[in-house]
Protein backbone atom coordinates (compact mmCIF):
# COMPACT_ATOMS: atom_id res chain seq x y z
CA UNK A 1 0.00 0.00 0.00
CA UNK A 2 1.83 3.07 -0.94
CA UNK A 3 2.17 6.52 1.26
CA UNK A 4 3.83 9.46 0.19
CA UNK A 5 4.78 11.44 3.15
CA UNK A 6 5.97 14.69 2.82
CA UNK A 7 7.85 16.25 6.23
CA UNK A 8 8.17 19.53 6.92
CA UNK A 9 9.13 20.97 3.61
CA UNK A 10 10.15 24.17 2.53
CA UNK A 11 11.47 25.77 -1.00
CA UNK A 12 13.14 28.53 -1.32
CA UNK A 13 13.21 30.12 -5.08
CA UNK A 14 15.34 33.20 -5.73
CA UNK A 15 15.04 35.04 -2.64
CA UNK A 16 11.42 33.73 -1.98
CA UNK A 17 10.26 30.75 0.50
CA UNK A 18 7.11 29.92 -1.41
CA UNK A 19 6.72 26.40 0.96
CA UNK A 20 7.05 27.05 4.90
CA UNK A 21 7.93 23.85 6.32
CA UNK A 22 4.31 21.96 4.63
CA UNK A 23 3.52 18.51 5.91
CA UNK A 24 0.88 15.77 4.49
CA UNK A 25 0.58 12.10 3.40
CA UNK A 26 -1.01 10.85 0.57
CA UNK A 27 -2.42 7.53 1.01
CA UNK A 28 -3.68 4.29 -1.24
CA UNK A 29 -7.15 4.44 -2.47
CA UNK A 30 -7.87 8.39 -1.74
CA UNK A 31 -8.13 10.72 -4.11
CA UNK A 32 -6.20 14.46 -2.21
CA UNK A 33 -7.43 17.21 -4.00
CA UNK A 34 -4.72 20.29 -3.22
CA UNK A 35 -6.78 23.70 -3.62
CA UNK A 36 -5.55 27.50 -2.49
CA UNK A 37 -4.92 30.83 -4.42
CA UNK A 38 -3.34 31.36 -7.74
CA UNK A 39 0.68 31.57 -6.58
CA UNK A 40 0.25 29.69 -3.19
CA UNK A 41 2.19 26.93 -4.09
CA UNK A 42 0.07 24.16 -5.46
CA UNK A 43 1.91 23.38 -7.82
CA UNK A 44 5.13 23.43 -5.90
CA UNK A 45 4.06 20.82 -3.75
CA UNK A 46 3.32 18.89 -6.82
CA UNK A 47 6.54 19.09 -8.17
CA UNK A 48 8.29 18.28 -4.56
CA UNK A 49 6.16 14.72 -4.48
CA UNK A 50 6.93 13.85 -7.32
CA UNK A 51 10.62 14.11 -6.95
CA UNK A 52 11.03 16.83 -10.02
CA UNK A 53 11.91 19.90 -7.31
CA UNK A 54 14.33 18.81 -4.34
CA UNK A 55 13.18 20.53 -1.45
CA UNK A 56 15.20 23.15 -0.17
CA UNK A 57 14.33 21.62 3.41
CA UNK A 58 12.48 18.31 4.62
CA UNK A 59 12.03 15.01 2.78
CA UNK A 60 9.86 13.10 1.37
CA UNK A 61 9.06 9.75 1.83
CA UNK A 62 7.89 6.79 -0.47
CA UNK A 63 6.58 3.51 1.65
CA UNK A 64 9.25 4.41 4.48
CA UNK A 65 11.69 5.19 1.84
CA UNK A 66 13.54 9.05 1.05
CA UNK A 67 11.95 9.09 -2.55
CA UNK A 68 15.17 10.89 -3.26
CA UNK A 69 17.25 7.11 -2.96
CA UNK A 70 14.60 5.79 -5.88
CA UNK A 71 16.55 4.90 -9.16
CA UNK A 72 14.79 7.15 -12.08
CA UNK A 73 13.08 3.99 -13.69
CA UNK A 74 11.81 3.20 -10.18
CA UNK A 75 9.86 6.35 -9.83
CA UNK A 76 9.12 6.36 -13.26
CA UNK A 77 7.29 2.59 -13.21
CA UNK A 78 5.76 4.05 -9.93
CA UNK A 79 4.74 7.38 -10.15
CA UNK A 80 3.24 9.26 -12.85
CA UNK A 81 2.77 12.91 -13.37
CA UNK A 82 1.21 15.26 -15.60
CA UNK A 83 2.04 18.98 -15.76
CA UNK A 84 -0.23 21.92 -15.87
CA UNK A 85 -0.32 22.58 -19.43
CA UNK A 86 1.43 19.71 -20.93
CA UNK A 87 3.11 20.73 -24.35
CA UNK A 88 3.68 18.34 -26.85
CA UNK A 89 6.66 19.96 -29.46
CA UNK A 90 6.71 18.23 -32.54
CA UNK A 91 3.85 16.58 -34.41
CA UNK A 92 3.66 12.87 -33.13
CA UNK A 93 0.68 10.58 -33.46
CA UNK A 94 -1.88 10.59 -30.61
CA UNK A 95 -1.32 7.17 -30.26
CA UNK A 96 2.38 7.43 -29.79
CA UNK A 97 1.97 10.15 -27.39
CA UNK A 98 -0.13 7.79 -25.33
CA UNK A 99 2.13 4.98 -25.39
CA UNK A 100 4.92 7.28 -24.15
CA UNK A 101 3.65 6.90 -21.15
CA UNK A 102 4.41 3.04 -20.85
CA UNK A 103 8.05 3.36 -21.73
CA UNK A 104 9.67 3.26 -18.42
CA UNK A 105 7.41 -0.29 -18.64
CA UNK A 106 8.83 -1.34 -22.04
CA UNK A 107 12.17 -3.74 -22.43
CA UNK A 108 14.82 -1.00 -23.60
CA UNK A 109 15.42 -2.66 -26.92
CA UNK A 110 13.60 -4.97 -29.75
CA UNK A 111 9.56 -5.26 -31.00
CA UNK A 112 6.43 -4.09 -28.60
CA UNK A 113 5.63 -6.72 -27.10
CA UNK A 114 1.76 -7.54 -28.07
CA UNK A 115 0.23 -6.84 -24.47
CA UNK A 116 1.29 -3.59 -24.63
CA UNK A 117 -1.03 -3.04 -28.01
CA UNK A 118 -4.16 -3.64 -26.14
CA UNK A 119 -3.22 -1.67 -23.21
CA UNK A 120 -2.99 1.66 -25.84
CA UNK A 121 -6.37 0.71 -27.19
CA UNK A 122 -8.11 0.31 -23.78
CA UNK A 123 -6.65 4.26 -22.78
CA UNK A 124 -7.15 5.46 -26.13
CA UNK A 125 -11.04 4.46 -25.58
CA UNK A 126 -11.49 5.20 -21.81
CA UNK A 127 -10.26 8.94 -22.86
CA UNK A 128 -12.85 9.01 -25.96
CA UNK A 129 -9.85 9.03 -27.97
CA UNK A 130 -10.09 6.16 -30.72
CA UNK A 131 -10.75 8.21 -33.32
CA UNK A 132 -8.02 10.70 -32.36
CA UNK A 133 -5.60 8.01 -32.52
CA UNK A 134 -3.84 9.29 -35.73
CA UNK A 135 -3.88 12.67 -35.56
CA UNK A 136 -0.70 14.61 -35.25
CA UNK A 137 -0.73 15.72 -31.36
CA UNK A 138 0.47 18.97 -32.30
CA UNK A 139 -3.19 19.89 -34.31
CA UNK A 140 -5.78 19.06 -31.37
CA UNK A 141 -7.72 21.85 -29.33
CA UNK A 142 -6.47 22.02 -25.72
CA UNK A 143 -9.30 19.96 -24.55
CA UNK A 144 -8.19 17.16 -26.56
CA UNK A 145 -4.59 17.13 -25.79
CA UNK A 146 -5.78 17.69 -22.03
CA UNK A 147 -7.63 14.16 -22.67
CA UNK A 148 -4.36 12.35 -24.70
CA UNK A 149 -2.25 13.58 -21.75
CA UNK A 150 -4.52 11.97 -18.89
CA UNK A 151 -4.55 9.16 -21.00
CA UNK A 152 -0.97 8.87 -21.12
CA UNK A 153 -0.19 9.49 -17.49
CA UNK A 154 -2.57 7.16 -16.37
CA UNK A 155 -1.76 3.98 -19.00
CA UNK A 156 1.16 2.64 -16.80
CA UNK A 157 -1.16 1.52 -13.66
CA UNK A 158 0.88 4.49 -11.65
CA UNK A 159 0.78 3.66 -7.48
CA UNK A 160 0.85 7.72 -7.22
CA UNK A 161 -0.30 9.84 -9.99
CA UNK A 162 0.09 13.40 -9.57
CA UNK A 163 -2.30 16.03 -11.86
CA UNK A 164 -1.84 19.54 -11.88
CA UNK A 165 -5.06 21.27 -12.62
CA UNK A 166 -6.18 18.45 -15.38
CA UNK A 167 -9.75 20.15 -16.19
CA UNK A 168 -8.54 23.55 -17.63
CA UNK A 169 -9.84 23.68 -20.59
CA UNK A 170 -12.02 20.82 -20.75
CA UNK A 171 -15.24 21.47 -21.91
CA UNK A 172 -17.79 20.29 -18.44
CA UNK A 173 -18.33 16.52 -19.89
CA UNK A 174 -14.62 15.92 -20.34
CA UNK A 175 -14.19 17.88 -17.24
CA UNK A 176 -16.34 15.71 -15.02
CA UNK A 177 -15.44 12.96 -17.13
CA UNK A 178 -11.83 12.86 -16.12
CA UNK A 179 -12.90 14.09 -12.58
CA UNK A 180 -14.64 10.24 -12.23
CA UNK A 181 -11.39 8.59 -14.28
CA UNK A 182 -9.03 10.18 -11.50
CA UNK A 183 -11.52 9.00 -8.86
CA UNK A 184 -11.89 5.31 -10.32
CA UNK A 185 -8.04 4.80 -10.37
CA UNK A 186 -8.34 5.87 -7.01
CA UNK A 187 -11.07 3.24 -5.72
CA UNK A 188 -8.34 0.74 -7.30
CA UNK A 189 -6.14 1.46 -5.20
CA UNK A 190 -4.31 4.62 -6.63
CA UNK A 191 -2.72 7.22 -4.37
CA UNK A 192 -4.34 9.94 -6.45
CA UNK A 193 -3.24 13.77 -6.02
CA UNK A 194 -4.96 16.64 -8.32
CA UNK A 195 -4.36 20.28 -7.86
CA UNK A 196 -7.52 22.00 -8.57
CA UNK A 197 -9.02 25.48 -8.82
CA UNK A 198 -12.84 23.62 -9.76
CA UNK A 199 -14.16 23.33 -6.03
CA UNK A 200 -17.25 21.84 -7.00
CA UNK A 201 -15.21 18.83 -9.27
CA UNK A 202 -13.06 19.01 -6.16
CA UNK A 203 -16.04 18.50 -3.59
CA UNK A 204 -17.43 15.59 -5.98
CA UNK A 205 -14.35 13.48 -6.46
CA UNK A 206 -12.04 14.19 -3.44
CA UNK A 207 -11.64 12.13 0.05
CA UNK A 208 -9.33 14.53 2.01
CA UNK A 209 -8.61 18.16 0.68
CA UNK A 210 -5.43 20.19 1.32
CA UNK A 211 -5.63 24.06 1.27
CA UNK A 212 -2.49 25.71 1.40
CA UNK A 213 -1.68 29.85 1.41
CA UNK A 214 1.27 31.74 0.45
CA UNK A 215 3.25 28.21 1.06
CA UNK A 216 1.23 27.44 4.16
CA UNK A 217 -0.92 24.45 4.72
CA UNK A 218 -3.77 26.08 6.59
CA UNK A 219 -6.09 22.95 6.45
CA UNK A 220 -6.10 19.32 5.20
CA UNK A 221 -8.24 16.86 6.11
CA UNK A 222 -11.37 14.69 5.07
CA UNK A 223 -13.26 16.57 2.12
CA UNK A 224 -16.27 17.75 4.17
CA UNK A 225 -14.66 19.11 7.35
CA UNK A 226 -11.78 21.36 4.98
CA UNK A 227 -14.10 22.54 2.13
CA UNK A 228 -16.44 24.86 4.77
CA UNK A 229 -17.71 28.57 4.27
CA UNK A 230 -15.21 29.25 6.96
CA UNK A 231 -12.09 27.81 5.52
CA UNK A 232 -12.52 28.35 1.78
CA UNK A 233 -13.50 32.58 2.86
CA UNK A 234 -10.05 32.87 4.64
CA UNK A 235 -8.44 30.83 2.02
CA UNK A 236 -9.33 32.68 -0.94
CA UNK A 237 -9.97 36.06 1.48
CA UNK A 238 -13.67 36.28 -0.36
CA UNK A 239 -17.14 35.23 0.53
CA UNK A 240 -18.03 32.08 0.41
CA UNK A 241 -21.03 30.14 1.09
CA UNK A 242 -21.23 26.24 0.71
CA UNK A 243 -24.72 24.34 0.13
CA UNK A 244 -24.95 20.51 0.59
CA UNK A 245 -27.78 19.05 -2.29
CA UNK A 246 -28.86 16.14 -3.10
CA UNK A 247 -26.04 16.09 -6.41
CA UNK A 248 -23.13 16.78 -4.20
CA UNK A 249 -21.81 20.64 -2.92
CA UNK A 250 -22.15 24.16 -4.44
CA UNK A 251 -19.60 26.26 -3.50
CA UNK A 252 -20.23 30.35 -4.56
CA UNK A 253 -18.17 33.05 -3.88
CA UNK A 254 -19.18 36.67 -3.49
CA UNK A 255 -16.73 39.95 -4.04
N1 LIG B 1 10.86 28.95 -11.09
C1 LIG B 1 10.47 29.83 -10.18
N2 LIG B 1 11.30 30.80 -9.70
C2 LIG B 1 10.89 31.68 -8.77
N3 LIG B 1 9.65 31.69 -8.24
C3 LIG B 1 8.79 30.76 -8.66
C4 LIG B 1 9.14 29.78 -9.66
N4 LIG B 1 8.06 29.00 -9.87
C5 LIG B 1 7.08 29.45 -9.06
N5 LIG B 1 7.52 30.51 -8.35
C6 LIG B 1 6.76 31.27 -7.35
O1 LIG B 1 6.36 30.35 -6.34
C7 LIG B 1 5.07 30.68 -5.85
C8 LIG B 1 4.19 29.43 -5.92
O2 LIG B 1 4.00 29.10 -7.29
P1 LIG B 1 3.14 27.82 -7.71
O3 LIG B 1 3.24 27.71 -9.19
O4 LIG B 1 3.54 26.67 -6.89
O5 LIG B 1 1.68 28.30 -7.27
P2 LIG B 1 0.25 27.67 -7.61
O6 LIG B 1 -0.49 27.59 -6.32
O7 LIG B 1 0.40 26.39 -8.36
O8 LIG B 1 -0.39 28.80 -8.52
P3 LIG B 1 -1.49 28.75 -9.73
O9 LIG B 1 -2.82 28.47 -9.09
O10 LIG B 1 -1.43 30.15 -10.25
O11 LIG B 1 -1.06 27.72 -10.72
C9 LIG B 1 4.56 31.84 -6.70
O12 LIG B 1 4.75 33.02 -5.96
C10 LIG B 1 5.46 31.83 -7.91
O13 LIG B 1 5.64 33.13 -8.40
Amino acid sequence: MIMVALENITVTRGRHTVLHGASTTFRAGRLTVVIGPNGAGKSTLLDVAAGLLPPSAGRVMLDGQPLSALSRRDLAIRRAYLPQNPQVDWAISVERVVALGLTAHLPAFGGLPGIWRARIDTALDRFDLADLRDRPATQLSGGELARVMLARATIGDPALLIVDEPTAGLDPRHALDAGRRLRALADAGCAVVVALHDLDLAARIADDVVALKAGRIEAHGPADAVLTAANLGHLYDIEAHVARTVDGVAIRFHG
